[in-house]
């Protein structure tokens, strides 16, 4: 065992097979590091994941995808695809969000700028102005981000080049890292049903309204959905992981599934390898866990070695809710020509922000019918629901609720698919435990929210840890929640290891 210490049979282990762990992976894999994942489940992608059912092939949660651009450097997912000589093909989404809000508000975000902005100002003509100057803004975020590479910004040496090379773009980063949309939306917006509107295109994502978003994250979610797009990728989500999986391997690294890390060992307060659930202990130069700090800092080390920045971080981010899924097939003559892909429903502004208020849905045979039977579409419902609605019920009272929670939505959704109850095919019900058991996210969180109004981004953790050897990816790192977020986190995590590891 000794032996095994002094010299540990990896550069890297990583726990978790998310896109944030694999995009690590992969970055180290493409650096020459020889990497081993361990996923607890059967296959890879975490919230990215998918299952099969009679012929569906359904979307575990993240379905509206960022990242997969041809151009910029905001394009996260093809980069880190194409760094380890994989591509997938995407289908381009011609309108972000179908929003079906209170008081009437209909209106679609298009691919093109200027028409979802011609729809927003045709509802609100006083604002026109306003409107503009805001959503204007946030390019200017994005159009810093876009200009340079995007590494860790931990690692000195790359700031201090990009920030010669790309001076006028960093120190436009440094301006709105502290900045949260709902002040910036304020100094242009005042008609409170537009500013609700600005709360709900934070909240869809960010699970926060506005004035607790950070204005680095809307800068992305605002600009590259008109400038990279919405794209889906063929074959379902989960082709994401599959090829990443397929880059690590073909650059001799590897993954092992149903290998579950109960313990992340120490040596004089250092990381240096885990052990799995059945006992088996591996090693590695470097440890990056791709679990939810929550996980990571109360679960996989004792209690004695939470380093106080984790308490200090506690008390600045919660967990938010988790989510209730409704997976549908439904007969395809339920859709008439045009529907879009993907909705958001909400009938009354009070719900916004309570449990099972705001409805998403995302209907993604309508860009690839490949994943649903002949004549079928699936409609994927979700909505933000707490564990505590869930937990401590009998098999019955938690078999009655469930099927009483989809029939509430059922009917909600009628208003938007007229004849939904009578075109269903195929019917299953995830709830908050379904989260925690196949994600193994505590609670079935969707990832960290404020606790309170905070500094923008200035609040979220890098990669490092206070733990020598021990790094955190994905959505409890800096930027947070989103597939192209975990991406940047992922390329942060491999370009810092790599650094450590005297590989760049
Ligand atoms: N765009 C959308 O529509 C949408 C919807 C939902 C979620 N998402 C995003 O997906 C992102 C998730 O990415 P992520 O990379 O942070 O995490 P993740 O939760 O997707 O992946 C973590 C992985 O680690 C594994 N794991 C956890 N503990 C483990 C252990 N002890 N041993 C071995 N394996 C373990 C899990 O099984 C999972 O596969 C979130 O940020 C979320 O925002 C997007
Ligand atoms: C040197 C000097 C002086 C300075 C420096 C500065 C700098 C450089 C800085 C930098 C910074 C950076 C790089 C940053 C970055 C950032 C990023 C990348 C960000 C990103 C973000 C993204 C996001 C947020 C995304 C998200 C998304 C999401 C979450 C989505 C989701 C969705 C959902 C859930 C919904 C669905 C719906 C329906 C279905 C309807």
């Amino acid at each position: 065992m000794t032996a095994a210490i002094a010299a540990p049979a990896y550069d890297a282990i990583v726990i978790g097979s998310g896109i944030g762990g694999l995009v690590t992976a992969t970055q180290l894999a493409a650096k020459g590091a020889k990497v081993l994942v361990l996923e607890r489940y059967l296959i890879p992608g975490g919230s990215a994941g998918w299952f099969e059912r009679q012929g569906y092939r359904f979307d575990v949660g993240a379905s509206m995808i960022f990242g997969f651009g041809d151009r910029g450097t905001t394009n996260l997912l093809t980069r880190a695809l194409a760094d380890v000589g994989q591509a997938l093909e995407t289908i381009p989404d011609p309108v972000q969000i179908h929003y079906h809000l209170p008081n009437q508000l209909d209106l679609k975000v298009h691919r093109d700028y200027e028409a979802f902005l011609q729809e927003l100002i045709a509802q609100f003509p006083q604002e026109a102005e306003g409107i503009r100057r805001f959503y204007d803004e946030c390019w200017q975020v994005f159009n810093c981000l876009n200009a340079m590479p995007l590494l860790s910004l931990e690692e000195p040496k790359y700031l201090f080049n990009v920030f010669l090379q790309h001076p006028l773009a960093c120190l436009g980063l440094v301006k709105y890292l502290p900045q949260n949309v709902g002040d910036i939306a304020r100094r242009y917006i005042r008609n409170p049903d537009l500013l609700k509107f600005i709360d709900m295109e934070c909240y869809c994502w960010s699970v926060v309204p506005a004035t607790m978003t950070p204005m680095i994250n809307a800068g992305m979610v605002f600009s590259d959905r008109h400038y990279g797009g919405i794209n889906y990728p063929k074959g379902g989500v989960g082709r994401i992981a599959e090829k990443l999986v397929a880059g690590l391997e073909a650059k001799g690294s590897s993954i092992r599934y149903k290998a579950r890390v109960t313990r992340i060992l120490t040596e004089k307060g250092r990381a240096i390898g885990v052990e799995l659930a059945d006992g088996e202990k591996l090693y590695a130069k470097r440890i990056i866990s791709n679990a939810t700090r929550w996980n990571t800092f109360g679960e996989l080390l004792p209690p004695q070695q939470e380093p106080a920045q984790e308490q200090r971080w506690q008390q600045r981010y919660r967990q938010s809710p988790s989510f209730l899924s409704l997976h549908l097939g439904v007969k395809a003559d339920l859709l008439p020509a045009g529907t879009e892909c993907h909705h958001i429903l909400l009938e009354n502004w009070d719900e916004l922000e309570v449990e099972q208020g705001t409805i998403f849905v995302s209907i993604p045979t309508l860009l690839d019918p490949s994943l649903a039977p002949p004549d079928r579409h699936i409609i994927h419902t979700f909505t933000p629901s707490w564990l505590g609605e869930w937990d401590n019920l009998s098999p019955s009272e938690y078999r009655d609720r469930k099927a009483a929670a989809a029939a509430k939505l059922i009917q909600r959704l009628e208003a938007i698919f007229p004849g939904l109850s009578s075109a269903i095919d195929y019917q299953e019900v995830g709830t908050p435990r379904t989260h925690r058991r196949f994600l193994g996210r505590q609670n079935g969180t969707y990832g960290p929210i404020p606790r309170r109004k905070l500094a923008g981004l200035l609040g979220m953790p890098f990669n490092r840890t206070a733990i020598p050897g021990l790094y955190c990816v994905g959505d409890s790192t800096f930027p947070g929640q989103g597939l192209n977020a975990v991406a940047f986190s992922g390329y942060a995590c491999g370009h810092r290891v790599a650094a450590d590891l005297g590989l760049v």
